[in-house]
């Protein structure tokens, strides 16, 4: 995007804004049937480690010309919060304006947050109709927050709704960062990145290009998927030069939503447990438990919450995704967390033709498979002897 000093953004401001519409619990509840007579508006949170490619992306998508009318918030997150740029690719011109979004003061880690809710709701009531916003975050950000603010309970009936975590990595430099991190715990924010991210952008894969002979350029760019999907088997992966990629890879994921069961179900079909680094102290992993026997819905909840909330033996659980097997019901469950919100829903009927059972994956550190396994146990619902099955 290019600064325009002579003709300075458009100051907007915002409303200030309660903390009282806030979720008080964590857990979310069930909500299917609420109907909405226009669908939210997506929105992307974009992170990636420091020179990784975020801003190279966001040209790319604010300059060209798609048709959709396409907002771009730098969340500039930091100690003095109170203004986001904001930039609005306005549509079949490519013509990009610019506005300030001013956000009510207070501590990033709530006034701030819940605002941006509210503030992003209001500049989609003043606009014509958006059709997806970007939102980039530092490099040195951790998606987890942004994320748990940004996804909405549907009962709240918001004008947005997260579509996903996007996480652009330097194919140069990702390598290494990993590396790092596994000996000596440097570079959470990279390996955070990944763990959160529902698409990863492999960029700069040219400059592999420059220093590998054509042959195993193929290996290293196998090699670099395959330490991505190690941290994190859910997510999808493109590569890229430029971060130019196909925007319906990237936009309009509905990575959370309950409904969008497309990427659930390929859980029945692929188990995705990645075995256990040998000497990794801060290993971050995906693993997956499967029961074949139903299990209790009261049961799950109080699990996951003692899972997600107390964190006693197992691990610290960043993001999990599952469908669930309910005793007693024929709706498929799905299940969708990230940190310690989750949401349990009833999505769909079991198909005749399918095989009923329960699969989670989990995305985490120092995760403790048996014990995963072991304690998931624990909600199969168990009848009483003499009760009629
Ligand atoms: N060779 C090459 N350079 C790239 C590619 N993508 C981006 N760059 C360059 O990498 C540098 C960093 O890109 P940015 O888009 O500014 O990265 P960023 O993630 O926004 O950086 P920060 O704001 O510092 O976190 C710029 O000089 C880009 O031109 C690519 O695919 N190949």
């Amino acid at each position: 995007m290019e600064d325009d000093d002579e003709n300075p953004p458009l100051a907007v401001a915002i409303d200030n804004m309660s903390e009282s519409s806030l979720p008080e619990s964590s857990s979310r509840s069930e909500n299917v049937g609420v109907t909405q007579e226009e669908s939210p508006v997506g929105v992307t949170v974009i992170t990636g480690y420091l020179g990784a490619g975020k801003s190279t992306l966001v040209n790319y998508i604010l300059n060209g010309r798609h048709g959709k009318k396409i907002a771009v918030i730098l969340n500039e997150f930091g100690e003095e919060i109170g203004v986001e740029r904001a930039m609005i690719n306005e549509g079949d011109d490519g013509t990009v304006i610019e506005e300030w979004i001013e956000l009510a003061n207070g501590c990033v880690c709530c006034t701030v947050k819940h605002s941006l809710v509210q503030a992003l709701e209001q500049l989609i009531q003043r606009k014509e109709r958006l059709d997806h916003i970007l939102l980039e975050t530092t490099g040195l950000a951790d998606p987890a927050p942004l994320a748990s603010v940004l996804w909405l309970d549907d009962q709240l009936e918001s004008a947005l709704r997260l579509d996903s975590i996007l996480t652009v990595v330097d194919a140069k430099n990702i390598k290494l960062q990993l590396n790092e991190y596994r000996h000596s715990a440097l570079f959470p924010e990279a390996v955070l990145q990944i763990a959160f991210a529902d698409v990863v952008i492999l960029n700069k894969v040219d400059l592999i290009h420059h220093e590998n002979c054509r042959d195993s350029i193929c290996n290293v760019l196998e090699d670099l998927k395959k330490e991505i999907h190690n941290i994190n088997s859910l997510a999808t992966v493109i590569q890229a030069v430029r971060c130019q990629v196909d925007l319906h890879e990237i936009l309009d994921r509905k990575a959370y939503g309950a409904n969008h069961l497309s990427h659930l179900e390929a859980l029945l079909e692929d188990s995705k447990t990645v075995p256990a680094g040998s000497r990794h102290d801060f290993s971050i992993r995906t693993l997956c438990i499967e029961e074949q026997q139903p299990i209790d819905l009261a049961k799950v909840r109080l699990w996951l919450e003692d899972l997600l909330w107390e964190k006693k033996t197992h691990g610290d659980v960043y993001r999990s995704k599952g469908v669930l097997n309910i005793c007693d019901s024929d709706q498929l469950h799905t299940l969708q967390a990230v940190r310690e919100l989750y949401e349990v829903i009833p999505a769909r009927r079991w198909l005749e033709t399918e095989k009923k059972m329960s699969k989670i994956v989990f995305i985490g550190r120092n995760l403790d498979e048996t014990n995963l396994r072991n304690s998931f146990r624990s909600c199969i619902l168990k009848r009483d002897s003499g009760a009629s099955a």
